[in-house]
């Protein structure tokens, strides 16, 4: 591509004048978004891309303009309705808008989650290169604060992305060989059993325990090559990265959490789990068992009629669509579509604040399942929270949940799993269970590893 010449008139620059920020959208040569990724190292430590299950879009953010953490749905919210008013588009015709992309953490209130180091806390971007692939076409959104050298700027933002797709692509290195170590093994199993106790004492009726494998490598762990390898390895999957200066938040999760339309929410109910078979006809079998077991059916049930009343005051109906099997490349699930129209004036982030955690994640009662969790459990960061992003244009987006993921820096990583509880469950199927939930992310960052259990 030759460089791009952005063409600002002096009204849009007298225009820029009474907003904060000046947007810019240029189209790019078809071609993989992907492939810009790889060749951005230059960018590391400010990358942030998130690409649906069904391949209609991938962003990809970089060069954060501000970042924001202690984040909860209605912090986003406010944050959003802000900026809304703050930046003007300024492309001839009309370009897109900017986004905020990143995750929310699962619990502010719960234990500190020290390993997260700097996206302990939530870590969402405004970035200044926006990269958009969408079946139409591939685009780039240029952000720059409005100031006496406005044009100066969208220009280098502009040389910046020209020198980004001339840069030549890095040959991928090995995937590192990898040690692992089921933490604490032993105490998670009796909290399972202490979980079904007071399950079965009534107070609560189910809690999602995860628990963590510390990874680590000798050579060094590069959060692209794993997105990479995790979006060769892993169907139905929604996949992302959310980096910041210390740590890089990767994952292949098949959950969506919810994603607005202009006219509607879609969001979906995804638990109980079975692995997948090694032949067809095994496989089939074991999804034919895994719609009929009770205990997958009582954990499912509790999920899909708790996500229909979160979400009914935020739709004119809601719709459940026909239970299905969800296949990824290592686990099957039970899974049910549920979408509905948008009630007038309803906003992505209080949709997000009302079904986060789903049951699938936090438990049913939610306040009894988070308290359980606080008590017992080490924080979680941004594993099984919202990940994804928000326009500053209309209100639409989208949040999946921070499944099958794993938080790395460069030569250390801890990958999470959990499962839920309900009053039939046992610890050393649970346990079994959360194995299986570490494998795609086993498999995405090495094609060779050693678990030790601590
Ligand atoms: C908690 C996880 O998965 C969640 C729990 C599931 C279950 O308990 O069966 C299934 C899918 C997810 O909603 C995880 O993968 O870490």
């Amino acid at each position: 591509m030759n460089n791009v010449k952005i063409s600002l008139t002096p009204a849009a620059l007298k225009r820029a004048a009474s907003f904060t920020y000046a947007a810019y959208t240029i189209s790019l040569p078809a071609g993989s978004l992907g492939d810009l990724v790889a060749r951005s190292a230059a960018y590391a430590g400010g990358r942030v891309v998130f690409a649906a299950a069904d391949q209609s879009l991938t962003l990809f953010g970089a060069k954060p303009l501000r970042v924001w953490q202690d984040l909860t749905p209605a912090r986003l919210r406010q944050i959003q309705q802000e900026l809304q008013v703050q930046w003007v588009d300024l492309t001839p015709g009309g370009g897109a808008a900017p986004c905020l992309m990143g995750g929310l953490p699962f619990d502010l209130a719960g234990q500190p989650a020290k390993f997260w180091a700097d996206l302990a806390t939530g870590y969402v971007i405004l970035p200044q290169l926006l990269f958009k692939q969408t079946p139409t076409g591939k685009t780039v959104t240029l952000l720059a604060p409005v100031s006496a050298h406005l044009a100066a700027d969208l220009q280098e933002l502009a040389d910046q992305v020209s020198a980004l797709m001339a840069a030549d692509r890095p040959v991928p290195a090995a995937p590192p060989a990898v040690t692992g170590t089921e933490l604490a093994v032993a105490d998670w199993m009796k909290l399972v059993d202490r979980s079904v106790a007071a399950i079965q004492a009534g107070q609560l009726r189910k809690v999602v325990l995860a628990r963590q494998l510390a990874v680590t490598t000798g050579a060094h762990f590069d959060p692209v090559a794993i997105l990479h390898r995790l979006a060769a390895q892993q169907v139905n999957t929604y996949r992302f990265l959310v980096e910041s200066p210390q740590r890089a938040f990767v994952g292949a999760t098949p959950e969506r959490l919810v994603k607005a339309t202009a006219t509607e929410y879609l969001t979906a109910s995804v638990a109980g789990s079975a692995p997948r078979g090694a032949t067809p006809a095994a496989d089939q079998q074991l999804g034919a068992a895994l719609l009929a077991d009770p205990k997958n059916q009582a954990e499912h049930q509790i999920v899909v009629q708790r996500i229909a009343k979160l979400l009914a005051p935020y739709t004119t109906a809601v719709t459940i669509g026909a239970r299905q099997l969800l296949k990824n490349r290592d686990i099957q699930h039970i899974y049910h579509p549920l979408a509905g129209p948008r009630q007038a004036g309803s906003h992505l982030l209080d949709v997000v604040a009302a079904l986060h955690p789903t049951p699938a994640l936090g438990g049913e009662p939610r306040a009894a399942a988070l308290a359980w969790l606080r008590e017992h459990e080490a924080g979680r960061g941004l594993y099984g929270a919202p990940v994804g992003w928000l326009s500053l244009g209309a209100d639409e987006g989208e949040f999946v949940v921070g499944l099958r993921s794993g938080v790395f820096s460069a030569q250390a990583g801890r990958l999470y799993a959990g499962c839920g509880i309900v009053a039939a469950s046992h610890a050393a199927t649970e346990r079994a269970e959360t194995r299986l939930k570490f494998q795609p992310m086993l498999r995405g960052i090495s094609d060779s590893w050693t678990i030790k259990r601590n």
